[in-house]
């Protein structure tokens, strides 16, 4: 029995995904436990002005990344006693890090992620892979999505043409075709819950909106939507990926004060044209990229908004399935978790993790770099 652990903080600055996977035979895994740590608000704060502002000390940034290892360690090790499970069973930790600049089409791309893996390694005594995404970019890729390879080795179908939709922060699709030998186009498309979360914070204080149920009070207004939908990122052809450099706060104010619509608009009608924008923006997608799919298996927080699943649902039509990867057996909060877990592997086992046809890379590579545990195997 081999097990790995991945450690996740996505987009949304929620906190700090970790799951703990059994990978047994080729194509098949068992998730023996998960849970999310969510960061203390000074923590999130520091890192959302960080990261939207784009400003701060070398201090403060070599601070920060030993806060998130520090805190990624801890998280670790809490599952682990948590669980009874030694940390001489865990064969490698993949730990993402927290992303505080992602630019992959400058002249010279790089993507930067903090959560010091030395200090995991050290603290944890378990041998961490990291810096997942630069060795794609070198190699002409975006340096992401990269969990679309996890996605063709564990939920790849010969029965259905099937998309992964994660809607985290930022949402991104994995197009899996039933066609023996086809290779995946995956890309980001533009928000999931970034804006959504930025209007609710701002207009109530609440951290999210609970299943939709705010946009679902309020119409969603098209010149509005189309105002949005302008931005260059939606017409542009994969591979593409983005964050939140982009699609933020000040986006969103700077589109708001351009749109004459907006003074009728109340602001739940505001956050139903944000929630109709992110169910736009996908299904325009799957519709270019994948017009054959049969059904589309929701991961990612907005797995559990269920205003924008009928947005989704509405648009996509009768004829194409919309579910939770619950239906293909992992639940929709521990995707990425799990795939960092098997980026980890494939590192280990000197095997590539990207996908060329999703990132744009001239080639796979064995991603990352390896912090060898302290302790003899
Ligand atoms: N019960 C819920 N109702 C509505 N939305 C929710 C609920 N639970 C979580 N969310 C949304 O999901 C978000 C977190 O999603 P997730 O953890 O997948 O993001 P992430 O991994 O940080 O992002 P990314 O995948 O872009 O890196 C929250 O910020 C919130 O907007
Ligand atoms: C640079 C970065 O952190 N990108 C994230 C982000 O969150 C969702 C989307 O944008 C995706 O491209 C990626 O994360 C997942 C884990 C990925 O690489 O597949």
């Amino acid at each position: 029995m081999t097990l790995f652990i991945g450690v996740m903080s996505g987009t949304s600055l929620d906190g700090i995904d970790v799951a703990v996977v059994e990978f047994a035979t080729e194509g098949q895994f068992r998730l023996q436990a998960a849970q999310t740590f969510p960061y203390d608000s000074e923590l999130r704060a520091s890192l959302l002005r960080l990261i939207e502002n784009q400003q701060c000390s070398l201090t403060e940034l070599g601070q920060l990344d030993m806060a998130i290892g520090e805190a990624s360690a801890d998280a670790i090790l809490h599952l682990l006693t948590q669980q009874n499970i030694a940390p001489n069973r865990i064969k490698a930790i993949g730990s993402h890090g927290q992303t505080i600049c992602h630019a992959p089409d400058l002249e010279l791309p790089f993507s930067l992620q903090i959560g010091n893996p030395s200090l995991i390694a050290e603290r944890t005594g378990i041998t961490t892979v990291s810096d997942f995404r630069e060795r794609d970019m070198v190699a002409g890729g975006q340096g992401a999505p990269l969990v679309p390879a996890f996605h063709q080795s564990l939920f790849s179908s010969d029965a259905e043409n099937r998309v992964i939709l994660n809607i985290g922060g930022i949402s991104n699709i994995t197009v899996l075709s039933k066609e023996e030998n086809s290779q995946p186009v995956a890309f980001d498309t533009g928000p999931g819950n970034v804006l959504l979360d930025a209007w609710i914070q701002r207009s109530l204080g609440a951290p999210y909106d609970d299943s939709g149920k705010w946009a679902a009070e309020g119409q969603y207004n098209e010149q509005l939507l189309t105002c949005l939908m302008e931005d260059a990122y939606f017409s542009r052809p994969a591979p593409k990926s983005t964050g939140r450099e982009l699609f933020n706060a000040q986006w969103l104010s700077k589109l708001l004060d351009k749109c004459q619509a907006i003074t009728t608009l109340s602001a739940e009608d505001i956050q139903a044209t944000l929630a109709r924008l992110t169910a736009v923006s996908i299904v325009d997608d799957i519709m270019r990229y994948a017009p054959e799919t049969q059904a589309v298996y929701v991961c990612g927080g907005g797995a559990h908004n269920l205003h924008l699943l009928n947005q989704l649902s509405e648009l996509l039509g009768p004829d194409i399935r919309l579910a939770t990867t619950e239906a293909i057996g992992l639940s929709p909060d521990w995707m990425e978790a799990c795939a960092f877990a098997w980026l980890a592997q494939q590192t280990i086992l000197q095997r590539p993790g990207n996908l060329p046809s999703a990132t744009g890379a001239r080639k796979a590579c064995i991603l990352g770099g390896i912090y060898a545990s302290s302790k003899a195997s």
